[in-house]
């Protein structure tokens, strides 16, 4: 139920029984629109995520010179073509649409403005602006290292060697990678300090590779060569950190929850659910047409070094306050740097439900403690909303406020959940 500008996350009541089917991949979205619109022809993209990120992608890509056609079976992305003027990139708060789209307005011969909502100002893409300067960009971000910044486009880039610090996003490595092949001499980037998030470079250099790229890494250097992409027809995955809360539902509320078409073999971060639901005291079936979740007797605690996967940290955090021992959430201190500072705004709003959440410097320490019901503010943050619908699961009285900003990954999250939970029940 949604009243005013907040949602009463369902109760369950029963063991769930459920079978639940989550919208594509964002990061394989925006990945594969990014590759598309660099390829010589066009490509359809099959069973894309339609939501606020990837339609900013879409829309990114239009004003960059690659326009994309929804049609019966995907989104068609046609090759980017060049232009003249100025344009501007709306960014929104998407991480993929900030760090992606840059490199490819060195392409072509446009002026280009960046800017966004205000969180996005927050949210670091310095390091990735030095790196693309130092292969020839031309950049203006009047000293600030964060949106609003220029890329004028001079008809190319040179590209070559550089170093690069990606420790607070594998999404800088991800974004000067994606667009090498189109780079005069490709690019050859050494890292410097340990980027988080590896699954997501092993997606970027995947998907690289299935475009018709060959990406090498040796150990912390990474190299693309120039190359033609072409890739006619890519289908997305599921998006299994979206999946993330339906996999945790059956270890609070019991019984079995299957997710349709979670692949046998991906790149996603998500996929690493599996193992935690076992190391909690569930069971994780996968077969080759989904998985399967059954929920245990009670929910272990648990010491979880999250780095590689930090995107699932709000929802691993708001199952772990139900553990029958503490937990530590660790390898995170890049969290400050998403959608919202979201290592504060866990322990913020979790204290206030009556929770014993404090913040470590990379992470949360998490103790038992009763929650009460009350308000789960959620900052623009999508991965909130997820995380307020996981308490409400066991705490009557959650009221998640601003339930649509979970629209940036899943605009019809809210009636998933409520079906989930609610079933048949009405009301
Ligand atoms: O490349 C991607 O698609 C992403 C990489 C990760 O970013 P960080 O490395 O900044 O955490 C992840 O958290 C984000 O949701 C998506
Ligand atoms: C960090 C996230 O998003 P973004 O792509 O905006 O970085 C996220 O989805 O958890």
């Amino acid at each position: 139920m949604t009243d005013g500008n907040s949602w009463q996350a369902p109760v369950a009541e029963g063991a769930l029984d459920a079978s639940v089917r989550v919208p594509g991949s964002k990061s394989i979205t925006n990945r594969a629109f990014v590759l598309a619109a660099l390829s010589a022809g066009p490509t359809l993209v099959r069973e894309p995520l339609d939501s606020r990120d990837a339609r900013l992608m879409l829309a990114a890509l239009a004003e960059l010179g690659a326009p994309a056609e929804h049609t019966a079976d995907g989104v068609r992305v046609q090759p980017l073509t060049d232009g003249a003027g100025s344009v501007s990139v709306a960014l929104g708060n998407a991480g993929t649409v900030a760090r992606f789209t840059p490199p490819l307005a060195t392409l072509g011969s446009r002026t280009v403005h960046f800017d966004g909502d205000p969180a996005i100002r927050r949210r670091p893409v310095a390091p990735l602006l030095t790196a693309l300067a130092a292969l020839g960009a031309d950049i203006d971000d009047g000293d600030r290292g964060a949106p609003p910044f220029t890329v004028r486009g001079h008809g190319g880039l040179r590209g070559g060697a550089v170093e690069l610090d990606s420790s607070a996003s594998s999404q800088f490595l991800s974004a000067l990678l994606l667009a090498a092949p189109a780079f005069t001499e490709g690019v050859t980037v050494r890292l410097v300090g340990r980027p988080p998030s590896e699954p997501h470079i092993a997606m970027t250099l995947d998907m690289l590779r299935r475009f018709g790229a060959s990406p090498e890494r040796h150990a912390d250097e990474f190299h693309v060569p120039p190359a033609t992409l072409a890739l006619a027809d890519y289908r997305v995955e599921p998006d299994l950190s979206t999946a993330a809360p339906f996999v945790v539902a059956p270890l609070l509320a019991g019984g079995t929850v299957r997710i349709e078409g979670w692949p046998v073999e991906t790149t996603q971060p998500g996929d690493w659910l599996r193992s935690l639901v076992r190391e909690l005291g569930g069971k994780a079936v996968l077969d080759g047409t989904g998985l399967t979740v059954t929920g245990g007797e009670a929910v272990r605690g648990a010491e979880l070094n999250l780095h590689e996967v930090g995107e699932l940290t709000p929802v691993v955090a708001a199952l772990l306050c139900f553990a029958d021992g503490p937990s530590r959430i660790s390898g995170v201190a890049h969290l400050r740097g998403h959608e919202t500072d979201r290592l504060a705004a866990l322990a913020t709003e979790l204290t206030a439900l009556g929770g014993d959440v404090t913040e470590t410097e990379d992470g949360l320490r998490i103790r038992p403690a009763p929650l009460h019901g009350g308000t789960f503010h959620t900052y623009d943050d999508h991965r909130l909303v997820m995380a307020g619908a996981v308490l409400g699961l066991r705490v009557p009285g959650i009221a998640v406020a601003d339930p649509a900003t979970v629209g940036k990954t899943f605009p019809g999250f809210v009636e998933a959940w409520d079906r989930l939970v609610r079933g048949d029940r009405d009301g």
